[in-house]
């Protein structure tokens, strides 16, 4: 066997060494032509020769057609031979496995794949007509422009609506038209009398009395007869005709919790069929107490059941209490977050019996100037707001230094009892807290925002911001602690340098900055109260340092 061969022909010759058996098919020579094969052939070149002369000028596919031939003669020489075999001696048997894959192998990938390419990546080049045609499929010239444009209004930006005129889209006509009533209106509660104003049922007006309620106040006549009226004498409402809903405004410690405690008490005391029939939402965990004690002062007797969730138990067990409650009617009390009402309500009414007054100094002379407002101003029965738990219990040891050096320097002197009050002390905690301020055990209660909403003890008569609330809302709830039902009180501002000009404005912007006097002290104000307190805050210093 020749062993000069291409790159190509090494399969071969591997293949045929392989199999001896093939030899004579794998030969390049063929074996010679059977006298019939010859005529098959020249019958077969006489066809094409014929063919060729009357075909048109050459293509390239009819190159490729004649490359067809090619093959086609390769198959019909194989026909022929299959032809022929019927002649000749059987041959011998083919082996197990034929060399069909064999020939896979001895393809050369490369060429072929780069044949494969060329045949089917045909890119049609476009002739002279086509392109021809793409190019008057092209738009036609831009037309001339005008010599002058048409001019348009110069944009002119809107004024935007005002915070208030936003919270007010959409809010019912009453909500924004609302009744107005005078602070100074009440009706008074007449006992012996069962047809009066109130439209309390007797056994109410009694309880009333008994809690030493004997008139309604301003936002009580406007709402305990609309709810008691329709329908008339203190019954369930009709699921048909129930009355209007109510929006309510009323400065703090107007009385609106009397408001519409009275009503659901009167209307569920005739109940018959066990419900949850009442739901009320407030903002804190310790008003909802309050609220509850209320509910159960004025509905004593009657049979009616309090339930609160406020979020301390477990989600079962506070569910239990307000819906699988057993007794003959059910009221609840919950908290919730602030609402969009909140909004719309920014316009506020102050207490008539408040003054307000706000101090300006430097954030180090803060406590001297609390100091100075608790021994020179007789403020007492106080509670004094800062901006956290952290400044609440500091501020509350600063004191404690002080009063005893004080007391160790006056002589003759009761000092003041200060105790904080946060949200770091338990539930529990802060209920014997209030207690013992409610009794006057406490003189002046140091506390952050925790208590500033709705929180009612009747006998503060004095609020001091030590830090300066951050807007009005929180200075409003503030200051609403004292001043409460009629009451006499006083709100203090202390004020830092830095800070006067935001508390201003904020208070400028709220139309309140005529209602606040501003409160001047000198050195020799508080030169007395100097010693003292400059030996607190070494005491203070070293405390913290342990
Ligand atoms: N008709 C009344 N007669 C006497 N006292 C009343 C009357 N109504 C309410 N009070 C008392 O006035 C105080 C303040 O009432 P209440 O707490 O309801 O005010 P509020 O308007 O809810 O205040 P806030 O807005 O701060 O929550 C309470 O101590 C309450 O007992």
């Amino acid at each position: 066997m020749p062993k000069e061969v291409t790159h190509g022909s090494i399969h071969v010759d591997r293949i045929c060494s392989k199999k001896p058996d093939r030899d004579a098919t794998c030969e390049p020579g063929r074996k010679d032509k059977t006298k019939a094969k010859k005529r098959y052939l020249k019958a077969k070149k006489d066809r094409r020769k014929k063919r060729k002369s009357t075909t048109a000028p050459v293509s390239k596919n009819a190159t490729e057609g004649v490359e067809g031939g090619e093959e086609e003669e390769d198959e019909d020489e194989e026909m022929s031979d299959a032809e022929s075999a019927a002649d000749e001696p059987p041959p011998p048997p083919k082996p197990e496995h034929r060399p069909k894959k064999r020939r896979k192998v001895e393809v050369d990938v490369p060429e072929t794949q780069n044949t494969h390419s060329e045949a089917d990546v045909h890119i049609p080049e476009a002739t002279g007509q086509e392109a021809a045609a793409v190019v008057s499929e092209k738009p036609d010239p831009q037309p001339t422009t005008p010599n002058a444009l048409p001019s348009f209004p110069a944009p002119t930006r809107p004024d935007a609506p005002s915070r208030a005129t936003l919270a007010l889209q959409g809010l019912d006509k009453a909500l924004i038209q609302a009744d107005l009533i005078e602070p100074t209106r009440v009706i008074s509660i007449n006992v012996e009398s069962s047809d009066d104003a109130t439209g309390l049922s007797p056994r109410m007006k009694k309880r009333l009395g008994e809690l030493n309620v004997t008139e309604l106040f301003a936002v009580q006549t406007a709402v305990i007869p609309l709810l008691l009226s329709e329908p008339k004498q203190w019954q369930l409402y009709l699921p048909y005709n129930t009355p209007r809903d109510l929006c309510v405004s009323a400065p703090t410690g107007s009385g609106k919790t009397l408001a519409y405690v009275v009503p659901i008490v009167e209307v569920l005391s005739s109940r018959t069929v066990t419900r949850l029939r009442a739901l009320v939402v407030l903002p804190t965990r310790d008003l909802v107490l309050q609220v509850r004690e209320t509910f159960e002062a004025v509905g004593k007797g009657r049979g009616l059941r309090i339930g609160t969730a406020t979020g301390q138990h477990s989600f079962a067990h506070e569910q239990t209490q307000l819906v699988a409650d057993r007794s003959p009617g059910t009221t609840e009390t919950t908290t919730k977050e602030q609402g969009v009402l909140d909004i719309v309500m920014e316009k506020f009414t102050m207490p008539a019996s408040l003054t307000e007054h706000m101090l300006v100094c430097g954030s180090s002379q803060k406590p001297l100037m609390l100091f100075y407002l608790v021994h020179e101003r007789g403020v007492k029965n106080a509670l004094v707001f800062t901006k956290s738990a952290e400044s609440t219990n500091r501020l509350v040891k600063l004191f404690e230094f002080f009063e005893s050096t004080w007391m160790s320097q006056g002589g003759e002197y009761q000092p003041m009892t200060v105790q904080a009050y946060s949200s770091e002390l338990g539930a529990s905690d802060r209920k014997s807290i209030l207690e013992r301020f409610k009794k006057q055990d406490i003189n002046i209660l140091v506390c952050s925002d925790l208590i500033s909403r709705g929180i009612d003890i009747s006998h503060v008569s004095h609020v001091v911001s030590y830090d300066a609330p951050v807007d009005m809302r929180k200075y409003v709830h503030r200051v609403g602690r004292t001043a409460r039902a009629g009451r006499a009180g006083d709100a203090w501002t202390l004020v830092e340098e830095q800070e006067a000009r935001y508390f201003k404005n904020m208070l400028k912007s709220a139309d309140h900055m005529n209602a606040v006097k501003r409160l001047r002290i000198s050195e020799k104000d508080v030169e007395s109260l100097v010693p003292a307190y400059e030996q607190s805050l070494e005491q203070l210093k070293e405390a913290y340092s342990r």
